[in-house]
């Protein structure tokens, strides 16, 4: 799978990854909530908003990311929209990764993995409810606890990324502690990329992937020199103020390296000032253009062409 995401990256020239965490506050009027069945609705309009993101950028992106957070909190009908929203972006082509942060004990971590990389067998059969491309691991459990993930990578060729360098302003209360002269995101770094190395695929990249935030250009930097197996999922550009020179660190020499994410910054364009007149659709997709020719101009002034 990480060789998809890349040919997707290459293909597009867009680096990107659309991050679908829908709130029924973000909606436009047209998805009014229906009051005698709130959450019902709400979940409807949840998938049909996304559905119509999805309709709008899927020639010009190579992923989504789908934060399963934001459509747990509507309960049943929230969960129904997370599964047919990473049915139908897989459906039209498009990478998946579901934001899950998943991780236990291994018999736990089993089960998880069943959800959404290998599923499960009954009568005969394989049923894997939130069937997804990638998803994002929590390393905290060490290996007994990465292992189901790894093993269902390796059967159904999928990816994970796991938490490495978080880009939230308190990450580093636990992660830039160091253990032995070496910061601890370093030391998970070490871990991801080891598990990884029977995962590497055509374009020298593993199917185990880091999260690093965009929001520790050094600490990118740093680990992108150091790991150069390992691809990055880069949250924190735009809503959370990283820039596209932040972001341009964690790219090899050929441009790749990183899918970089949006989630706001995309789902809310349609209520900034420069899309003003678009509708929610084209400003989506306005927004994900201006962010791959922001991307792309970093890279350039780095010497990069994708
Ligand atoms: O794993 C993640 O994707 C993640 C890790 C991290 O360190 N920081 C982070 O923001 N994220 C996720 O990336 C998305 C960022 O959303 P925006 O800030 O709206 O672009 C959210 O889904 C977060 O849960």
């Amino acid at each position: 799978m990480i060789d998809k995401l890349i040919e997707g990256i290459k293909q597009t020239k867009c680096p990107v990854c659309v991050g679908l965490d829908t709130m029924h506050t973000y909606l436009p009027e047209e998805f009014e909530a229906d009051e005698k069945k709130p959450l019902r609705s709400i979940g409807d309009a949840l998938f049909d908003f996304n559905r119509e993101i999805i309709d709008s950028i899927n020639d010009i992106v190579p992923s989504v990311k789908v934060q399963v957070a934001y459509y747990e909190q509507y309960g049943s009908a929230g969960m129904r929209a997370f599964k047919k929203t990473i049915a139908y972006a897989r459906k039209v082509g498009l990478v998946v990764i579901s934001d899950v942060k998943r991780n236990d004990i291994g018999s736990t971590a089993t089960a998880y993995s069943n959800a959404y990389l290998g599923g499960v067998e009954i009568g005969g059969e394989r049923h894997c409810p939130y069937e997804s491309d990638f998803i994002t691991v929590n390393p905290y459990f060490g290996i007994d606890g990465i292992q189901p993930f790894l093993n269902d990578c390796k059967k159904y060729g999928k990816g994970i990324f796991a938490l490495v360098k978080t880009s939230n302003p308190s990450g580093g209360e636990f992660q830039d502690l160091k253990v032995y002269r070496k910061r601890l995101y370093e030391r998970v770094a070490d871990k991801v990329d080891a598990w990884g190395q029977d995962l590497i695929g055509e374009y020298g990249y593993s199917a185990v992937g880091a999260v690093v935030g965009a929001t520790y250009r050094e600490q990118a930097q740093f680990l992108r020199e150091k790991h150069p197996t390992t691809f990055f999922l880069v949250p924190g550009y735009g809503a959370q103020g990283a820039t596209a020179a932040d972001i341009a660190v964690n790219f090899d020499a050929n441009g790749l390296g990183a899918v970089i994410n949006s989630s706001r910054g995309i789902l809310l364009a349609y209520k900034k000032p420069q899309y003003a007149g678009m509708n929610f659709k084209k400003a989506a997709r306005a927004a994900v253009l201006d962010m791959k020719e922001d991307i792309l101009s970093a890279l350039k002034a780095n010497g990069v062409n994708l």
